[in-house]
């Protein structure tokens, strides 16, 4: 029986950060699949990664074919699924009245639809154990304008790993909604393409590897949710007092 983590967005950022750690912190996983658009990169990660095997899947997730292959691949390999980190992922920035229809849909697309497919195939091969680590954000916390498809995303895959760890919990499988706040990724290239970082927004950049290694203490430590920093704590907690439709105000302003 073979033990593999499954790793979305694996060819930047956090997914990345979470394969570096997970060939460190995981014991007795045989091997670790990684999943991306980007074949160069993702063969470069494998590249980097000694002790554990790495099996590349050069898929678009938001590609029909993507999921059957990755279907087929599971039901072809019978792996345990010891740990499924979701990170594939992305936001555009700005009104929503100015985004393209393609993006405002497309955020949907990946950052909620195609999360929740890679999710449900995964499942049978979870055992009592796994871990899944589902790339939410602070911006799941409240309603968020100018950032608007995006918070709404986060918002759903917050929601949905809750509700999915109490339903895994009696299986003995630990879900963990990670939730940062800005994490210095390529992530920003493409959201903020038409306009500057918001100043706060940069003063309070975390980095990657600090976020994944929190998330990974949190998830062994059975939280529901990881949250890196004070900050974005403290702005967690105004999110769960003032009601969504102030902080909204104060964020549109
Ligand atoms: N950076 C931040 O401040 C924060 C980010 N997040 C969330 O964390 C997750 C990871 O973001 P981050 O690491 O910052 O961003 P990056 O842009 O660095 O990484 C995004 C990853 O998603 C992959 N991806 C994008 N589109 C597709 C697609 N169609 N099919 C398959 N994979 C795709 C990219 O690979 P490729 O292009 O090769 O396909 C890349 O590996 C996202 O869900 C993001 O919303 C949450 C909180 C804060
Ligand atoms: C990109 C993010 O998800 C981040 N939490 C932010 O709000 O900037």
């Amino acid at each position: 029986m073979r033990n593999i983590a499954l790793v979305t967005g694996a060819s930047s950022g956090m997914g990345k950060e979470f394969v570096r750690e997970i060939s460190k912190k995981y014991k007795g996983l045989d091997e670790i699949w990684v999943v991306a658009r980007r074949r160069e990169r993702l063969r470069e990660l494998k590249k980097e990664i000694i002790g554990t095997r790495v099996r590349i899947l050069p898929l678009d997730l938001m590609k029909e074919e993507s999921f059957e292959r990755l279907k087929m691949v599971l039901a072809k390999e019978q792996p345990v699924v010891r740990i499924l980190v979701n990170a594939s992922g992305y936001g555009i920035s700005g009104s929503f009245e100015h985004q393209t229809e393609e993006d405002a849909a497309g955020m949907i697309h990946l950052n909620c639809e195609a999360l929740t497919r890679i999710t449900y195939l995964v499942l049978p091969y979870l055992r009592r154990g796994s871990f899944i680590y589902q790339m939410a954000s602070s911006a799941g916390f409240a309603p968020q304008p100018n950032f608007t498809v995006y918070a709404a995303t986060k918002a759903y895959v917050k929601s949905f790993s809750i509700a999915l760890r109490q339903e895994l919990s009696y299986q003995g499988i630990r879900v963990i909604a990670v939730c940062p706040g800005p994490v210095k990724t390529e992530f920003f290239d493409r959201a903020y393409e038409q306009e500057e970082v918001k100043f706060y927004k940069k003063f309070v950049m975390a980095a990657p590897k600090k976020v994944v290694r929190k998330a990974i203490r949190d998830a062994r430590k059975n939280k529901a949710v990881s949250v890196y920093g004070m900050t974005m704590k403290v702005i967690r907690v105004i999110c769960k007092l003032l009601p969504g439709r102030w902080i909204a105000k104060i964020m549109g302003k």
